[in-house]
């Protein structure tokens, strides 16, 4: 368990929490850092621990110390607390609010991804480990990351106008020497942790009076030490406790269940589900995957998705002045984006919002790049349209093959890519010494075979003539 897990406890004891009984402890799990894990039997579907919400690390417990009310989101404000206060050189973090919960959080991020691609663009090392596997990334994978480090760098803009506007808030930085201020890359270190911290630990929690505000999430202790899965029952809370409007206190202890199948025995780890996430998107954002082998990603026993929106996008740009207008068309209809291939449910299929897009651009495919709209472009749509809101089933036989052709032709490419990529990161991952890079060397070479074993199946039911 962490080294200042006893003082976190204690801490804990002192928000009123009762942590004598507590029947679960965190524990090294191999190839996920910590992991939540029951200490004797527990029954199913039983409160295991009531974390205060005076413990919870979000914008309702940090505003009141940040006056006057700052114009941050909960991630950036949570974030550019967990920057003043980390801790550093293994001393527990100096924060008189919270510092016993930021001594337990992770010290480093060096396996995420986000890390490799800000190491890149400040040390412009292109022999360093990170450079690497950033370069051995499927395309898709790093079109996905640099969502996530658009993101990073909109909240970092933020967070930093914040503290030039605020220097008595930058003052109380723990590692801030007194006659010289922290370096910009240092601070931007400093704040992708923090903010790693965050969007890797953080739950949802209904804070605000609408469901979807961005604010509605929280950092939890003991419960941030509960890693994902997809294949056993997860905790949970009293009847989705965490998604009711709050009260008039505006602030709720937070309660968590025993999965609700089986009584959990002792040494057996205990899981949440983080979402229904796809593995880009667990890689890029959490730094994991899950594994899946060839045969229950051809049989869709395992879920595969894989988004083909640049070999699209190049398709229709293709098309001149004729590719801009279907792409505005799509747009206006709501189909423009988010293409993807999956192989579950099986049979494997394309989404139906890449087959409604396939379907548009081969009802006009005859035409060249840079033609005029046929006269009869309205007729032409409708047959279209009637498709998409199911009056009709297909537009033609025709128009079905043409689709269907050119998604074999997207698929086939994705083949030989992928082929291409599981042999470049064999080659390079026999050459590394860095025992976490060994580890995203098998992770990557997964990305790969989940995109090859994918379009494997989508083809395969291409050929067999399934009605998707
Ligand atoms: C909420 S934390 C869970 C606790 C974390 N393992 C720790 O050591 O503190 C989320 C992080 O745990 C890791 N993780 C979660 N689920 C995992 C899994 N199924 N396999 C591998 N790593 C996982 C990832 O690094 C992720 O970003």
């Amino acid at each position: 368990m962490p080294r200042l897990w006893p003082s976190l406890l204690s801490w804990l004891d002192g928000h009123g929490m009762e942590t004598s009984t507590l029947p679960v402890e965190p524990r090294e799990i191999p190839g996920a850092g910590y992991g939540l894990v029951a200490v004797r039997r527990i029954p199913p579907a039983t409160p295991i621990f009531i974390v205060p919400a005076s413990a919870l690390l979000n914008c309702n417990t940090l505003q009141p110390h940040y006056p006057p009310k700052p114009v941050l989101s909960g991630t950036q404000l949570v974030s550019l607390h967990l920057l003043l206060y980390r801790p550093l050189d293994h001393l527990p973090s100096t924060d008189p609010l919270f510092g016993p919960y930021i001594s337990v959080l992770p010290s480093s991020f060096h396996a995420h991804p986000l890390t490799w691609l800000w190491k890149e663009r400040v040390e412009r090392n292109e022999n360093s480990v990170e450079s690497h596997l950033l370069a051995l990334l499927p395309p898709r994978v790093v079109r996905d990351l640099e969502r996530v480090a658009t993101t990073f760098y909109a909240d970092w803009e933020k967070v930093s106008a914040y503290l030039q506007e605020n220097s008595h808030v930058q003052a109380k930085m723990s590692y801030r020497p007194a006659e010289a201020p922290v370096s910009n890359v240092d601070l931007q270190r400093n704040f992708l942790w923090a903010w790693l911290n965050v969007n890797t630990r953080c739950i949802y929690h209904r804070l605000k009076k609408t469901q979807s505000d961005p604010d509605n999430m929280t950092l939890c202790p003991i419960l941030d030490f509960a890693n994902h899965t997809t294949q056993s029952t997860p905790l949970s809370t009293p009847k989705n406790v965490t998604n009711v409007a709050p009260g008039k206190k505006g602030t709720e202890d937070l309660t968590f269940l025993s999965p609700g199948d089986n009584w959990a025995l002792p040494g057996q780890e205990l899981f949440l589900k983080y979402g229904s996430h796809s593995n880009c998107t667990l890689f890029v954002e959490y730094g994991f995957l899950t594994r899946a082998t060839e045969r229950e990603l051809l049989e869709g026993t395992a879920q595969a998705d894989v988004d083909v929106g640049q070999a699209i996008e190049w398709l229709i740009e293709g098309k001149g002045n004729l590719g801009l207008w279907m792409k505005d068309w799509l747009e206006a209809e709501g189909y423009w984006g988010n293409w993807s291939i999956h192989t579950s449910p099986a049979p494997a299929h394309p989404s139906y919002r890449l087959i409604t897009t396939l379907r548009l651009y081969h009802v006009l495919s005859e035409l060249g790049a840079d033609s005029d709209l046929p006269e009869n472009s309205d007729e032409v749509l409708d047959e279209w349209r009637k498709a998409t809101l199911g009056e009709r089933e297909i537009i033609s036989e025709q128009n079905e093959a043409l689709w269907k052709a050119t998604l074999l032709s997207i698929c086939n490419a994705i083949i030989r890519e992928a082929e291409a990529g599981v042999v470049q990161v064999k080659r390079r991952a026999s050459e590394c010494t860095v025992d976490w890079g060994k580890w995203m060397y098998e992770n990557i070479e997964m990305l790969w075979k989940e995109e090859l074993h994918t379009a494997k199946a989508v083809v395969r039911c291409i050929e067999e003539d399934v009605q998707f």
